[in-house]
Formats: C-alpha cells, structure tokens, sequence
C-alpha cells in the first residue's frame, strides 16, 4: 500500500537559534507576508511592498514592479516585446506612486472604470532573479503580481533570498499524514490518504477506489480545484462533472473487473493561480478575453500547475505506471517527465454548455487539449 504514513521529520526547516533560517522557512514566511501584506526584503536586493494587500496605507515609492503583460496593456515607453507575459518590468511614473493609486495600475480587471493611467516608461531591472522571484511568490500567494520598490513608510520587511523559492516547492518534502476509508456516493469501497508538506500548506488528497493490486494498472485522474465548479456547480468549466465522471469511471472499474482508481485532489486552485486570480480572470473574460489572454493579461501564467507534486503523490501511493484520464497531453508529459509511466490516455470528454463552449473551444484550440 505504498509508503506507511509516518509524521514529518520534527525539525523540518527549522534550525537552532543562532543559526540563519532555513531556505524552507524564509520562502514560507514570504509567502505569508505577502498574503498579509507585509513587504519582502530580497537579500542583496530591493524592498519589495505588494500592491494589492499592503497594510501601509501611507506607504510611497518612486518605482513599481510590474509584470511585462501589465506594462504592454499601459502601453509604456521603452517596453521590450513582452514574449513572456509574466515577466518582471520595472516602471517609473512622473511622480512617485501612493499605495491607492497603485492598485488600479496592477489590476486589469479594474480598467474600465480607471481608463486614464500615467504617462510611465519602463526603466532598467538590474535584480531580474529577485524580481522574478517576487512575482512567483505573489502567485504562489494568490494576489496581483505588482509591487511598490523601495518603498517610503512601508513598516518591517521579511526577509527572503531569491534560492529559498526552490525549497517551496520541493516535491520531495511531500509526506503522506494520514488515510482513513471514506465511502462515497460513487463507490463504499474507497480510502482517503492526506498528504502535507513542510512549507506548502495546502494539503493534497488521494482517493483511492477499489482494491490496490500491483497486477493491476489504476485509472487515475489528476484533478486541479476548482471551488466554482466542483462545489457550486459552476457552468463556467467542465471541472465538476469530470470530477463527477472519473469517480464513477473508477468505481465502474472496481465493480465490474477488479481494478482500481486513484483521483488525486490537487489544490492548486485556477491552474496554480489561485481563487481570487481565477475570479478576476472570469471578469476579464465578461470583458471579452478567453481563459489564456485573461490569465496573461494579469501577468500570471496560463498554466502554473506544479505537477512533480502529483506525481510524488502517485509514487508515496506506490502508483507509478498508470492509465490516466485526461484530454490535455501537456498533462501526460508532465507526469512522464517527473517519473511517472503512463501507459494510456483514457479521453475525459464531457457534453458542453452555452457557458463552457467557449472555454473548451479556447482548451482546444490554444492550450492543446485533445477535444472532439
Ligand atoms: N486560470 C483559470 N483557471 C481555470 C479556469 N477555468 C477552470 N480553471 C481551473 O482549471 C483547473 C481544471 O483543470 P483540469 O480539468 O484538472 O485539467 P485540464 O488541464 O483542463 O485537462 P483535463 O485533464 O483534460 O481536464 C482547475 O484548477 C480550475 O480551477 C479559468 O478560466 N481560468
Ligand atoms: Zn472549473
């Protein structure tokens, strides 16, 4: 039954007093202070204060930290081609930018009703790692990858280094914690097995259906939350009834030939770029985006996923060659690259509403999903 659970190592990322904290701690506690708004000092580097959650209301700087797809919509001068939507640009205003006036600079979805912006020009970044940095930890915690630089009045930084992002998501530091049987609706014979890691807080689960048996290939389905769909019943996507579907394609197999299933519950909100980006990303869609422009019109990747964490999930499961139900073969290459064999792409295709017809469309037509 894959690994026995056994608590996590009691000093993980965790030293003694005189020493400096570990990578592990430094990159949770960003993480944290920027959810609280608090500003990151980057070792060697600038303050950092997030626009969005900052608490230093009084809070001033003559520069932001914004992202390139961010600077392209404001139409800055000197702005390089922005291949790479998520990517740091650095911007200067004629006068310095108060935390109020911030905001609507950071937030697309805020732009029809603050149209008059600037003029700003982009100027030199010469901390590219720490600014990169900055805008995959503002996406790891869930808010607008936008910052004030230097700030005047910003109150105590936390400190954090650009190497201590590695150590967050190092998926070997996952664990699982505990497994207890939960039958449901689907199938009475199934198991949960939780999972944690030691600086990623969200916890992952596994639901296993049917009996384990190493002869035996699991049907597995790697799902990423989605609260609107599979809680509230969102039209928006097909993430409920594929969740819904894959429970009842494993059970089907438990009942009838003896196999077994694995659905991994992944929290990993809005493909890695959590719930409130999401919600904004559907109000750029009301504006007329589709989901790829509206995730990189935010200055956030379309798919930020972190898949070697499923497939150390699958491998503590003992679930290392499987079949696995999915349209979307970046998906397949993902779990092949992090040591997962996947012997068969089972189609997940589910009938469309006149809500979601446009988001598989753009899943079709721009992300490579194979959809008939
Ligand atoms: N950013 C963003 N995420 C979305 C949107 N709609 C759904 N999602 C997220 O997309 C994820 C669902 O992806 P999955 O169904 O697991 O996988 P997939 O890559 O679409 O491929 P399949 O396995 O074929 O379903 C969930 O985390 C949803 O929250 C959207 O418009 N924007
Ligand atoms: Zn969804």
């Amino acid at each position: 039954m894959g690994e026995a659970v056994r608590p996590c190592p009691a000093d993980h990322g965790v030293r003694s007093l005189n020493a400096a904290p570990s990578p592990e701690r430094r990159a949770a506690q960003a993480v944290d202070a920027l959810r609280h708004g608090w500003p990151l000092a980057f070792d060697g580097g600038p303050t950092l204060l997030p626009v969005e959650t900052a608490i230093a209301s009084g809070a001033s700087a003559g520069r932001m930290l914004i992202s390139a797809a961010r600077a392209t919509t404001l139409k800055l001068a000197n702005q390089r081609d922005a291949a790479v939507p998520h990517a740091p640009v650095l911007i200067a205003g004629g006068e310095d930018f108060a935390l109020r006036d911030a905001l609507p600079i950071a937030d697309p979805a805020l732009d029809l009703g603050n149209p008059l912006k600037g003029p700003f020009k982009a100027v030199t970044l010469d901390w590219e790692a720490a600014a990169s940095a900055a805008l995959e930890l503002a996406r790891i915690a869930g808010i607008l990858p936008a910052f004030l630089v230097d700030p005047e009045g910003a109150g105590e930084a936390v400190p954090v280094a650009v190497s201590d992002l590695a150590a967050y998501s190092h998926a070997g530091a996952l664990r699982i914690v505990t497994r207890a049987r939960l039958p449901v609706s689907a199938s009475e014979d199934a198991e949960i097995v939780a999972f944690r890691s030691a600086a990623d807080l969200r916890e992952h689960v596994a639901l296993i259906i049917g009996k384990q048996s190493g002869d035996r290939q699991p049907l597995v389905r790697l799902h990423s939350e989605c609260l609107t769909g599979d809680i509230l019943g969102s039209l928006k996507c097909d993430c409920g009834p594929q969740l819904d579907a894959a429970l009842h394609a494993m059970a089907h197999e438990a009942r009838d030939s003896g196999g077994w299933g694995v659905l991994l519950y992944m929290r990993q909100e809005g493909r890695g770029i959590g719930l409130i980006n999401k919600l904004r990303a559907y109000r750029l869609q009301d504006q007329g985006f589709d989901t790829v422009e509206a995730n990189q019109r935010l200055g956030l990747p379309d798919e930020a996923r972190d898949f070697p964490v499923a497939a150390r999930m699958l491998e503590l499961l003992g679930a290392t060659t499987i079949r696995l139900l999915t349209n979307n073969p970046a998906k397949v290459a993902a779990l092949q690259v992090a040591g997962i064999t996947v012997s068969e792409r089972v189609p997940h295709q589910l009938p469309e509403n006149p809500h979601n017809a446009r988001y598989l469309a753009t899943k079709r037509d721009r992300s490579g999903h194979l959809l008939l």
